[in-house]
């Protein structure tokens, strides 16, 4: 399928009523669009692709100095063979990076999502790593908050609705990401849906990202320029499943070739509860309720949600951070529904 089998929203036609109505259509329809005139050009996007690429030329000792397993708060670089989605390993290579914050006191947890709170991991061996993506981040932040307000306002619902659950700034997580040549078709990411409100994702020129639509997965061909946007847990339930969290996968590059790109994740705060919106009669008519999946229920309380998919992506920082915690009982009665293996297989949480 090609590109355009996919809506393309411009971010300078959202202050018209069609405007509007063609973002409406495109995230209650498909869950997914391409997002063109969003301020971050073209060229800027293949300085940060280059910079990605650049910190996966660092030597294996200068990326493990920030490997993940250091982290309590899922910050910093993952080897291929390091995550797990849909209960099979993914073929990429990572690196992770989240609001800068300080940890909290041992003695100041009270639920397991805080300790996701803190700093993140830098390289010695690229000083320039930590301002660019920091800079990247506020400016993928602004645009993913104004985008959450357009999609509120095609609601037909006040466009500052959701602004209390984001506070200051939303929470936001991001990742470096290279999909490295495989011999056969292999999974770079299984089928998944993201748990935040809303995501980003930056292209290189290789395909390999691809959408559920009923039956078929569709190809999200690279637009030069383009931001592919799409509909996270937290908002299906906002909008009581009016609005979808597809799933989505990428397969690796086969021909020779690897595929980079960066993901952006923009959740509520993390001690926000999502509420559900009161959409007008003839779209709460069509609003059926979130999708149920015992294996992925969704959850409103926005800090197990985004904890939730941590924990059983990456279960070495699970089982190294997690379970032989103060709060393992306090873990496991949160996600008792999870089949065990999903968290660790280990320690049984
Ligand atoms: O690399 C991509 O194109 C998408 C990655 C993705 O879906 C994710 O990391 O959640
Ligand atoms: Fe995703």
């Amino acid at each position: 399928m090609d590109a355009a089998t996919l809506p393309i929203i411009s971010m300078a036609q959202l202050d018209s009523a069609e405007g509007l109505a063609k973002l409406r259509h495109a995230a209650s329809e498909v869950g997914f669009f391409y997002l063109v005139d969003h301020g971050l050009g073209s060229d800027a996007q293949q300085d940060y692709l280059a910079l990605s690429q650049q910190f996966f030329q660092l030597s294996a000792a200068e990326k493990q100095q920030v490997d993940m397993i250091h982290s309590p708060h899922f910050r910093g670089y993952n080897a291929v063979g390091n995550e797990m989605t849909a209960g099979r390993l993914d073929a990429r290579e990572q690196f992770d990076w989240m609001n800068e914050e300080r940890a909290l006191a041992p003695e100041q947890l009270r639920a397991p999502w805080q300790k996701l709170i803190g700093p993140n991991l830098w390289p010695d061996g690229m000083p320039a790593l930590k301002p660019a993506l920091l800079t990247l981040q506020s400016k993928l932040s602004d645009i993913t908050v104004n985008v959450l307000q357009k999609l509120v306002e095609s609601l037909g619902v006040d466009r500052n609705a959701l602004d209390a659950t984001i506070g200051e700034q939303p929470y936001t997580h991001a990742k470096l990401i290279r999909y490295p040549a495989q011999q056969s078709t292999q999974q770079g990411v299984g089928a998944h849906k993201d748990p935040g409100y809303l995501t980003l994702v930056m292209q290189d020129s290789q395909s390999g990202l691809k959408v559920e639509r009923g039956n078929d997965w569709v190809d999200v061909e690279p637009i030069p320029g383009a931001l592919v946007v799409n509909i996270g847990e937290l908002l299906e339930l906002a909008s009581n499943g009016f609005l979808k969290a597809t799933n989505h996968k990428v397969e690796s590059p086969t021909q020779g070739v690897e595929r980079y790109s960066i993901a952006f994740f923009m959740a509520a705060q993390l001690s926000a509860t999502v509420p559900v919106l009161s959409l007008p009669p003839e779209l709460k008519a069509r609003a059926t309720g979130p999708s149920i999946d015992p294996n992925n229920p969704l959850l409103t309380d926005v800090g197990n949600n985004v904890l939730k998919g941590r924990l059983r992506s990456h279960m070495h920082v699970t089982r190294k951070h997690y379970c032989d915690d103060p709060l393992r009982d306090l873990l496991a009665k949160n996600f008792a529904y999870m089949p065990t293996a999903d968290i660790c297989d280990e320690c049984r949480i």
